[in-house]
């Protein structure tokens, strides 16, 4: 593609806008972007914040992409299809879609016969830079388009590809809700730091940097997470009976079957979306 690629959202809710701020903040350009949803003051606070083209019109949105990044719900999305198929049979962009436990199949049927699909499973770090996203091509994306498709969720963070579309449902319940695992930590963290007498606002910055810090270190040091953690634990000290209080309390078990009900419910969902696509 010797222009520059035109990026299409059809939705310009959370995910999308994440996605958006990230790519704006690396190699793309606010002209290079269209984003469509039925809410125009939704739109026109996205275009202020982000400078990108908006319309309300799904049609219109997909008729300028080289991609179209699909960021419905998965319970709209066929509704969203049948406002674009007829553009997209004919244009044959690629379509990325972020749906949470909607099969390539099913979005496939609904956008009218094949075409290239990547599903990707992104999360909101990425409006940030500080993204997860994995991803799965069918065998229709051609090697520039996976590179493309790889550039855009690189740019707002780590891209991993998948071998298996199987796999997104164990990944969405890793990467793609994980980030609200983590504020529910942090939450808590925070409400027993207050509860202590600690100030609000200085609870909330130790919690944040304790986080980013263990996770930098997570990343950066070379160490599994249980040599970082020994390392924390003074024998006789303070950490030694928080962790054994968690260990008491089951944490891993907890943490294993929240993580469980997330990839069960992706499962759930597309087949319920595939039922629905019958
Ligand atoms: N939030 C997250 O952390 C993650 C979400 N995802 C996936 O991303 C997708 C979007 O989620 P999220 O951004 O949280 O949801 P939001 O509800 O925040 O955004 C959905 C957007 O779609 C718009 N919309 C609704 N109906 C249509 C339609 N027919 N045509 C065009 N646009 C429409 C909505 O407009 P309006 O508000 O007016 O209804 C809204 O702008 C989901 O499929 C989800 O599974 C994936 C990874 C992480
Ligand atoms: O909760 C959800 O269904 C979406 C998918 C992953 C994160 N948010």
């Amino acid at each position: 593609m010797s222009k520059q690629p035109t990026i299409g959202f059809i939705g310009a809710g959370n995910m999308a806008s994440a996605i958006i701020g990230g790519m704006l903040a690396e190699r793309f350009k606010p002209e290079q972007i269209w984003a469509s949803a039925p809410d125009d003051r939704q739109l026109q606070s996205l275009a202020k914040r982000f400078g990108i083209n908006t319309t309300t019109d799904n049609r219109h949105c997909a008729t300028q992409a080289d991609v179209l990044v699909l960021a419905v719900k998965p319970q709209v999305m066929q509704e969203a299809c049948s406002t674009i198929h007829s553009v997209v049979q004919n244009t044959r962009p690629l379509i990325v879609s972020i749906a949470a436990g909607l099969d390539a199949a099913t979005l496939e049927s609904w956008l009218g016969g094949e075409l290239p699909i990547v599903r990707c499973m992104p999360n909101t770090p990425a409006l940030v830079g500080q993204g997860a996203s994995a991803l799965y091509a069918t065998p229709a994306v051609s090697a520039p388009q996976r590179q493309l498709a790889e550039q855009i969720f690189a740019s707002v963070g780590l891209a991993v590809w998948l071998d298996e579309e199987s796999q997104m449902h164990a990944v969405t319940a890793l990467s793609g809700s994980g980030p609200a695992y983590c504020f529910l930590f942090l939450e808590a963290l925070e409400d027993a730091a207050r509860n202590a007498g600690l100030d609000a606002a200085v609870a909330r910055q130790l919690a944040i940097q304790t986080l980013a810090g263990a996770a930098k270190m997570a990343r950066d040091s070379g160490d599994d997470p249980a040599t970082l953690k020994r390392n924390v634990m003074s024998p006789g000290g303070t950490t030694e009976k928080a962790i054994e209080t968690f260990e008491t309390a089951d944490f891993s078990g907890i943490v294993a079957s929240a993580y469980e009900a997330a990839r069960t419910r992706s499962g759930e969902l597309a087949e319920q979306l595939r039922k629905s696509a019958d």
